[in-house]
């Protein structure tokens, strides 16, 4: 329930991202590393304490799905295997309520570094627009957090903080008719900070950050797709 201690944080963190959701990336510190169609990823460099905690924002533009239907998919840890290439295992640790779940996740090695997992709680909000200049969003946050049934594992536990924030373009039809998946476009900013936990060469995360994001986002975006093209829309 929301009376939950988890949800002064889970409060907090929403309204960081939201803040942030309308980012500029033109502020000459974010630098693009990679386009592809209407996928476009930056990264800026950071290090924390010696290690690199680029922090990552990608902003994508997918026809013929919701911004519900995308963090809806995002946000349900049944199908997770599904399209998070670099998983090894999931474990729900705690349902908090109908949209906040946490989680416990191992993530595949990436030579040379020790295999690393993620203890996060995962929120999913609807935030209603009421003009256009406060958009209608649907947003998921994964933000790490401890939990005493998250087993200690022989891996590095990653810091995180990820959101996904997603607007949904309908295109009026000429005819009235009820709107059809050709009239959608979901707009998708999603935002990772992910502090490695451990020391691991920066020229491989680095490497590691350059390839994995933009396949995940890809890989994605295609699996929701997938997913929805022959049920009604979710809006
Ligand atoms: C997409 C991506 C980017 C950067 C690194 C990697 C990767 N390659 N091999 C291991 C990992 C790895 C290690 C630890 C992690 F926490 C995550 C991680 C990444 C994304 C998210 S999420 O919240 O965006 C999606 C839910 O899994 C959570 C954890 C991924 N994958």
């Amino acid at each position: 329930s929301s009376s939950h201690k988890l949800y002064e944080e889970i409060n907090a963190v929403v309204a960081e991202h939201i803040k942030y959701s309308g980012f500029t990336i033109d502020d000459g510190v974010w630098e693009a590393i990679h386009e592809e169609g209407e996928m476009k990823v930056y990264r800026r460099e950071m290090e924390e304490d010696g290690m690199i905690v680029d922090p990552l924002k990608a902003v994508h533009c997918v026809k013929g799905i919701t911004g519900h239907e995308l963090c809806h998919y995002f946000w349900d840890v049944s199908v997770r295997m599904e399209w998070e290439g670099t998983l090894e295992s999931t474990n729900t640790v705690e349902v908090v309520s109908d949209d906040t779940v946490i989680t416990h996740q191992t993530h595949k090695r990436v030579w040379p570094t020790t295999q690393r997992d993620a203890v996060f709680w995962s929120h999913i909000r609807h935030i209603a627009g009421n003009d256009e200049n406060s958009p209608d969003m649907w947003m998921v946050c994964n933000y790490s957090t401890d939990h005493d049934k998250a087993q200690p594992s022989k891996c590095v536990r990653v810091k995180m903080n990820v959101a996904m924030v997603c607007e949904t373009m309908v295109t009026p039809r000429a005819d009235g008719k009820p709107s059809t998946r050709e009239d959608l476009t979901c707009r998708v900013q999603y935002a990772a900070y992910v502090n490695p936990g451990g020391w691991a060469p920066p020229s491989v995360l680095r490497a590691v950050y350059k390839r994995e994001y933009p396949k995940f986002l890809k890989r994605f975006t295609q699996y929701v797709t997938n997913a929805t093209a022959d049920k009604p829309i979710m809006f």
